[in-house]
C-alpha cells in the first residue's frame, strides 16, 4: 500500500507508536528541508530513502532532539518534545548514531561506548556488561581496548553503532550506518536491526536500497522536504515489477530503468519517485 498522507501506526506497541510526528517543518535559514512532514512509526524497522538534500537528515536530527522543528508537533516514546522537561527522559530511552559521527580518538573503544553510556544515565552497575555486549554485538570484541584513532572507517563507525545500541534503547536513529562497512559487516548489520527493530523503533536513514530489501520491514520516503511514499519493503519491491496489465499502474512506471542493471526494489523506488513528483506537478498545474 502506498499512501502520501504518511500515517501507518505500530505494529503491536500498546502505548502506540514510538514516533508521532505532524505538520512538521524543519528550516536551514531560507531552505525548507521539511515542509508540514505528517509520519507514525512505530516497532519494526523503518528504512528512510530519498535523493540527496531530500531532507532525510533533517527528520532524523529533529527525531533525535538535535534539533527543533520551526513548526509541528513531534512526540517520541509518548512525550511531546515540546516539553523540555521531559526530553531527558527520551534521552535516555533513545541511540542515535549522526552522519558525521563525532568521537573521541584518545578513547579505547570500551571507554568510549562506556562514557556514552554514562552520558545515557545509564545506571552506573549495568555500564560494564551494557558495554561488552554493544561491543560484542557490532563485532569489535577483539578490538575493546585499542583506541578509536588506530580503528579503519569502518570500524569507527561500527563503535558509532555501538555507543547508539549500549542502552538497549526504544527509538533507534541511525543516519548512513552502513557508509564504510565492508560486505560481510553489512550483512551483520542488517541482522542486527532486524533483532533490534522485533522490539524496538528503528529508523535508518540510507541511499542503499539493498539495506533497506535486507532489512527493513518499511519504507518512507522523502522528496523535497515531504512524504513521496510510504508501504512495507515487499510493496515497494512490487512497485518495480508491477503486472503490465495492471490499468493502475502508475505512468510513471513506464521508462523505468534496465532490469537487467537494476534490482526490483531500485525500480521500485524510481517508480515510487517518478509518481509523487508526477502527483506534486498536477497539484501544482492545477493550483492547489
Ligand atoms: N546546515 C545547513 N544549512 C543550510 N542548508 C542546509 C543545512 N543542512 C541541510 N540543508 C539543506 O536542507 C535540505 C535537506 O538536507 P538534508 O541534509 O536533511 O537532506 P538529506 O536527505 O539527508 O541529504 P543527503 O542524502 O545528501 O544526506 C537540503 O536542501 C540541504 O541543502
Amino acid at each position: 500500500m502506498s499512501t502520501n498522507s504518511g500515517t501507518r501506526t505500530g505494529t503491536g506497541a500498546a502505548d502506540g507508536p514510538a514516533v508521532r510526528v505532524g505538520g512538521l517543518s524543519v528550516r536551514h535559514r531560507r531552505t525548507v528541508a521539511l515542509d508540514g512532514v505528517d509520519l507514525d512509526l512505530g516497532t519494526g524497522v523503518h528504512g528512510l530513502l530519498g535523493p540527496n538534500g531530500a531532507g532525510k537528515t533533517s527528520l532524523i536530527r529533529v527525531l533525535a532532539t538535535v534539533a527543533a522543528p520551526a513548526a509541528g508537533r513531534v512526540e517520541l516514546l509518548g512525550h511531546d518534545t515540546a516539553d523540555r522537561r521531559s526530553l531527558a527522559r527520551v534521552r535516555r530511552r533513545l541511540g542515535y548514531l549522526p552522519q558525521e559521527f563525532g568521537h573521541y580518538p584518545g578513547f579505547t573503544v570500551r571507554e568510549f561506548v562506556a562514557y556514552i553510556a554514562w552520558l545515557k544515565e545509564m545506571p552506573p552497575a549495568a555500564i560494564p556488561a551494557a558495554v561488552e555486549r554493544a561491543v560484542e554485538r557490532v563485532g569489535l570484541a577483539d578490538r575493546a581496548d585499542t583506541k578509536v584513532r588506530r580503528l579503519s572507517g569502518g570500524m569507527v563507525r561500527r563503535v558509532g553503532i555501538a555507543q547508539a545500541i549500549v542502552n538497549d534503547p526504544d527509538l533507534l536513529l541511525l543516519d548512513e550506518p552502513t557508509a564504510g562497512l565492508d560486505p560481510e559487516q553489512r550483512v551483520e548489520f542488517r541482522a542486527l536491526l532486524r533483532e533490534v527493530g522485533a522490539t524496538a523503533t528503528v529508523i535508518v536513514s540510507t541511499h542503499l536500497v539493498e539495506d533497506v530489501a535486507a532489512a527493513c520491514t518499511e519504507v518512507t520516503l522523502i522528496d523535497s522536504g515531504r512524504i513521496a511514499y510510504r508501504g512495507t519493503t515487499a510493496e515497494l519491491t512490487a512497485l518495480g515489477a508491477p503486472d503490465a496489465s495492471d490499468p493502475s499502474a502508475p505512468s510513471a512506471l513506464s521508462a523505468l530503468p534496465d532490469p537487467a542493471s537494476t534490482s526490483p526494489i531500485e525500480r521500485g523506488y524510481t517508480a515510487a519517485l517518478r509518481a509523487h513528483r508526477a502527483l506534486a506537478a498536477d497539484r501544482k498545474g492545477a493550483g492547489r
